[in-house]
């Protein structure tokens, strides 16, 4: 029998649930390319994504977000993608996705762990959409909103507790099958 290896695997969930950091854990693991969704989004606008919607909104960051989307799944695989933590809110980007043969993995964190790792200053800075006076409150509001589309659109969901990230690239690896003992060849 042969295994259906995918060759593109797209990082899901929450702001703070670890997709840029695991993704490049995940890559070296692999010795695949890495790329951050959000990164190709600056390197397009030629700026923040923080500057960006601050001026223009967080519709505008949208299209811009899909526009990087489509660009990114043209580029040469295998490839490890970290989504935006709202990617997949948009059903296009979850065409797109599935059209490019995606395997999703959504990063599924205790809102309390995101909670932790997102009080930093320096990570609300990074992150227009937590700029609010009540972060827990807009964390879980919108968790509580994007987690049945997170479930729908995951072919694979890691409980991450407090998994260190590349403890999460390892189980990721391991649960995909890429481990040299569980490959199977044609
Ligand atoms: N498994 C982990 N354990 C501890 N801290 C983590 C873990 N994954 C990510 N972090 C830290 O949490 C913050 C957000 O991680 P990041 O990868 O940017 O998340 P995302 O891309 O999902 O928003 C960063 O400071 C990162 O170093
Ligand atoms: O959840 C969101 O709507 C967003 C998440 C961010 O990426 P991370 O999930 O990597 O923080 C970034 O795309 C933008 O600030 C919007
Ligand atoms: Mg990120």
């Amino acid at each position: 029998m042969a295994t259906l290896r995918p060759s593109l695997i797209a990082l899901s969930g929450m702001m703070g649930a670890g997709k840029s950091k695991v993704a490049a854990e995940l890559a070296t693991l692999l010795s695949w390319e890495s790329k951050d969704l959000d990164s190709i989004v600056e390197d397009i606008l030629g700026e923040t994504i923080a500057s960006y919607i601050s001026v223009h909104g967080e519709q505008a960051f949208r299209f811009c977000e899909s526009k990087a989307l489509a660009q990114v799944l043209q580029l040469p695989r295998p490839l490890v993608l970290a989504l935006g933590g709202g990617t997949l809110m948009s059903l296009e980007n979850q065409r797109m996705l599935k059209d490019a043969g995606a395997f999703i993995v959504w990063l599924d964190v205790p809102l309390e762990i995101i909670y932790r790792r997102l009080s930093a200053p320096e990570e609300i800075s990074k992150r227009p959409l937590l700029n609010v006076k009540d972060l827990y409150l807009a964390l879980s509001d919108r968790e509580r909103k994007r987690r049945p589309g997170y479930e729908s659109t995951c072919d694979l969901r890691i409980h991450t507790h407090s998994m260190s990230a590349s403890e999460v690239a390892r189980e990721i690896e391991r649960k995909i099958g890429f481990s040299l003992e569980s490959e199977e060849v044609e």
